[in-house]
C-alpha cells in the first residue's frame, strides 16, 4: 500500500492575521465560551485588575499632594508628609497584592481554558477524515495546537488584561486631569489626537511586517519538522547539506523580514518618545505659566505631568496591543476553523470497554468508481465488482499505482466511493457505524510503524486492556514470542519512537500479534515489498497463515509466490479488474497479465 497519512502535500496556508472588524471580533468571541466554565474566576480576576489599575492612578495624585504639603501650600487634610508617604507605600503594597491575585486568577482561567481548547483540538484531529490531512502539512496542523493556542492564551491572560488596563488608564487619567485643570487638559489633549492617529497607522504597518516574520518562521519550522521526520531519507540521499542550505535560505529570509520590521518598530518607538516628550515639555511649559498666574498649585502640575505620562504610555501601548489583538484574532479564527471541520461519522460515544458488534465478513463491491478528493478529475477506480464470501481469501495484484490500496481504503471508509457501493453482510458500509466497521477489520500494513513504548503496549494496541496471557498467546501465534523472550526485558522492551530497534520481520510479527489480538472478521494484509531473509520470511508467512484462518482476507500482493493458495486472484490495472480467478486458471492464460507477471517475477528471481 502506498504510504498515506501526513505528507508534504497541499499548500501552506500561511498564518494570517485578521483585520479587526466587528465580524471577526464577534466570531472570535466564540472562543470565549471556553472561558465560561471558569467565569467566576475570570470575574474575580477582572475585579483585581480594576482595583490594581485604579490604585495605580492614585499614585500621581499623592505625589502632587506630597509636593504641595512639603511646600506648605496645602489647605487640605494632607498635612502630614509622613502620612502621605505612608499613603504612597500603601498604594504600592495594594497594587502588589492586587496584581498578584490578578495574575493568579487569570492564569487559572487561561491555563484551564487553553487546556480545554487543546483537548478539543486534539479530539478533533483524531476524528477528522484522512482527506483533511492530505490537504495540509503536518507542521501547519501541529502549529494550530501549539502556536495558535499559545497566542490565544496570551490574549486571555496578558493582552486582554493589558488592553483593559490601558483603556482604564486612559479614561480615568483623562477624567482626573480634566478635574485638575480643564485649560491645561484641553491644551494637552489638542496634541494627542494627532499622536494617536499616527500611532495607529504605524502600529498597523508593524503588525503586517511582524505577521510576515511569523509566517516565514513557520516555514522554517516546517522544514525542521519534515526533515526530522524523514531523517533516514535525508541521510540515504546524502541530502544533509541540501537541507541545511534550504533551511539557511528560509531562515535568512525570515531574518531579513524581521530586521526590516525592526526598522519600523524602532521608528515607532522613537516617534512615541519624541512625540511624547515634546508633548510633555509643552504641557510643563504651559502648566508653569498657569502656576505662575496662580491658577493651579505646583503639586497639581506634578500630578498632571505624571498623569500625562501614564496616558501617553497607554496610548503607545495601545498601538502595540492593536497588533497583538489582531494576531490573537487570526489564531482564534484558525482554531475555530478546525473545530468546525466536519468529522468522520463515527460513534465517538461508544463505550471503549464494550465489545464491538461482530460482523460475519461477506464483502461486496458493486460498480464502485472512485476519485480522490484531492484529484477529483482523475478516476482511480472504475466499475469495480467484487464478491467475497465470509472466510474466503482473495489477492489483489497488479502494477504499482493500479488502485489496489485504494480498493481496501474504501472498505475501511477512509474515503467514500464516488459511485456504486460496498456492502458487508448485506449492509451498505455507509450505514454501518464506523467503529463497528473498522473494529471488524484488522490490517497488517506494508510498513509497520510502532509507537514509542514497550512491546506489550504495541501488541495490546489491538485490544486495549488485554491481559498478559492474551498478549503472550497472540505473540506466540504470531511467531513473535521467541524473539521477545530473547530480550532481557521481554514484553517490556522499549521499541523506540518508530520501533527502530526491531528488524522488519520482527515488526511485522508484532503487527500480526496485534491483529490476532483484535480478532477481526476481515483481514487486510499488505505485503511488504522489500523481501525478508528466508528464515524471517518463513516465520512471517506462517504467522500470516495462522492469522488468516477463518477470516475474510484481502491480500495486496507484491510477490506472487505467496498467494498461490488464495481462493481468487484479482488483477487490477488502470483502476479496473482485468482478470479474475484462481491461480491455476489465471496462470494457464498465456496472454494474460497475471501469467505475464508470473513470468516476469520468475525471471527476476
Ligand atoms: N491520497 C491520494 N490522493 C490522490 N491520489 C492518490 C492518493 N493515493 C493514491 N492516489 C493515486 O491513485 C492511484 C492508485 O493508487 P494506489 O495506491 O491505490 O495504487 P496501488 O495499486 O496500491 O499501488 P502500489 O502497489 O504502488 O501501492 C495512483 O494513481 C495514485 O497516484
Amino acid at each position: 500500500m502506498a504510504r498515506r497519512g501526513f505528507g508534504p502535500k497541499g499548500t501552506p496556508e500561511g498564518e494570517k492575521g485578521t483585520p479587526i472588524t466587528k465580524e471577526s471580533f464577534k466570531r472570535s468571541l466564540r472562543v470565549f465560551r471556553y472561558v465560561l466554565p471558569y467565569k467566576y474566576k475570570f470575574i474575580v480576576g477582572l475585579v483585581f485588575l480594576t482595583f490594581s489599575s485604579l490604585t495605580f492612578m492614585g499614585f500621581p495624585y499623592l505625589v502632587g499632594k506630597l509636593f504641595d504639603t512639603s511646600a506648605g501650600a496645602s489647605s487640605t487634610s494632607f498635612e502630614n508628609i509622613n502620612l502621605i508617604a505612608l499613603g504612597l507605600f500603601a498604594v504600592m503594597v495594594l497594587q502588589g497584592i492586587f496584581s498578584f491575585f490578578r495574575v493568579y486568577f487569570f492564569a487559572q482561567v487561561s491555563e484551564n481554558a487553553v487546556a480545554d481548547i487543546r483537548r478539543d483540538l486534539y479530539s478533533k484531529f483524531m476524528l477528522l477524515p484522512i482527506s483533511f490531512y492530505e490537504k495540509r502539512r503536518v507542521g501547519e496542523i501541529t502549529s494550530r495546537i501549539t502556536t495558535d493556542v499559545a497566542q490565544v492564551q496570551d490574549a486571555m491572560s496578558i493582552t486582554l488584561a493589558e488592553l483593559f488596563r490601558q483603556v482604564m488608564t486612559l479614561v480615568v487619567g483623562v477624567a482626573i486631569i480634566m478635574w485638575t485643570s480643564i485649560k491645561l487638559s484641553l491644551f494637552m489633549l489638542a496634541t494627542f489626537p494627532v499622536l494617536v492617529g499616527l500611532a495607529f497607522v504605524f502600529g498597523k504597518r508593524i503588525k503586517a511586517l511582524s505577521k510576515k516574520t511569523q509566517d516565514e518562521l513557520a516555514q522554517t519550522n516546517i522544514i525542521v519538522e519534515e526533515t526530522l521526520q524523514a531523517i533516514n531519507t535525508v541521510k540515504a540521499f546524502t541530502n544533509e547539506l541540501f537541507e541545511v542550505n534550504r533551511y539557511k535560505t528560509t531562515l535568512a529570509r525570515a531574518v531579513k523580514t524581521a530586521l526590516s520590521a525592526s526598522y519600523y518598530r524602532g521608528a515607532f518607538i522613537s516617534f512615541i518618545i519624541v512625540g511624547l516628550f515634546g508633548g510633555i515639555i509643552l504641557v510643563i511649559w504651559y502648566g508653569a505659566t498657569l502656576v505662575a498666574t496662580g491658577e493651579i498649585l505646583p503639586g497639581d502640575l506634578i500630578s498632571f505631568v505624571l498623569y500625562t505620562v501614564f496616558i501617553g504610555a497607554s496610548v503607545g501601548g495601545l498601538g502595540d496591543l492593536y497588533g497583538k489583538v489582531q494576531t490573537s484574532l487570526g489564531a482564534t479564527e484558525r482554531i475555530l476553523e478546525i473545530l468546525t471541520e466536519a468529522e468522520e461519522p463515527t460513534n465517538r460515544h461508544r463505550n471503549l470497554q464494550a465489545p464491538v458488534p461482530k460482523l460475519h465478513g461477506d464483502i461486496s463491491y458493486h460498480n464502485v468508481a472512485f476519485s480522490y478528493p484531492t484529484r477529483p478529475d482523475l478516476q482511480v477506480l472504475r466499475d469495480i465488482n467484487i464478491n467475497i464470501r465470509s472466510g474466503e481469501k482473495i489477492a489483489l495484484v497488479g502494477p504499482s499505482g493500479a488502485g489496489k490500496s485504494t480498493i481496501v481504503q474504501l472498505l475501511m471508509r477512509f474515503y467514500d466511493v464516488s459511485s456504486g457501493g460496498i456492502t458487508i453482510d448485506g449492509h451498505n458500509i455507509q450505514n454501518l457505524d464506523l467503529s463497528t466497521l473498522r473494529g471488524n477489520i484488522g490490517i497488517v500494513p506494508q510498513e509497520v510503524l510502532l509507537f514509542g513504548g514497550s512491546i506489550r503496549e504495541n501488541i495490546a494496541y489491538g485490544k486495549p486492556g488485554a491481559t498478559e496471557a492474551e498478549v503472550i498467546a497472540a505473540a506466540k501465534k504470531a511467531n513473535a514470542w521467541q524473539f521477545i523472550q530473547s530480550f532481557p526485558e521481554g514484553l517490556e522492551t522499549l521499541v523506540g519512537e518508530r520501533g527502530i530497534k526491531l528488524s522488519g520481520g520482527q515488526r511485522q510479527r508484532i503487527a500480526i500479534a496485534r491483529a490476532i489480538l483484535k480478532n477481526p472478521a476481515i483481514l487486510i494484509l499488505d505485503e511488504a515489498t522489500s523481501s525478508l531473509d528466508s528464515e524471517s520470511e518463513h516465520l512471517v508467512q506462517q504467522a500470516m497463515d495462522e492469522l488468516m484462518q477463518n477470516r475474510t482476507t484481502i491480500v495486496i500482493a507484491h510477490r506472487l509466490a505467496t498467494i498461490r493458495k488464495v481462493d481468487k486472484i484479482l488483477v487490477i490495472d488502470g483502476g479496473e479488474i482485468v482478470e479474475e480467478g484462481p491461480h491455476e486458471v489465471l496462470s494457464m492464460n498465456d496472454n494474460g497479465i497475471y501469467a505475464n507477471l508470473l513470468r516476469l517475477q520468475f525471471e527476476l528471481s
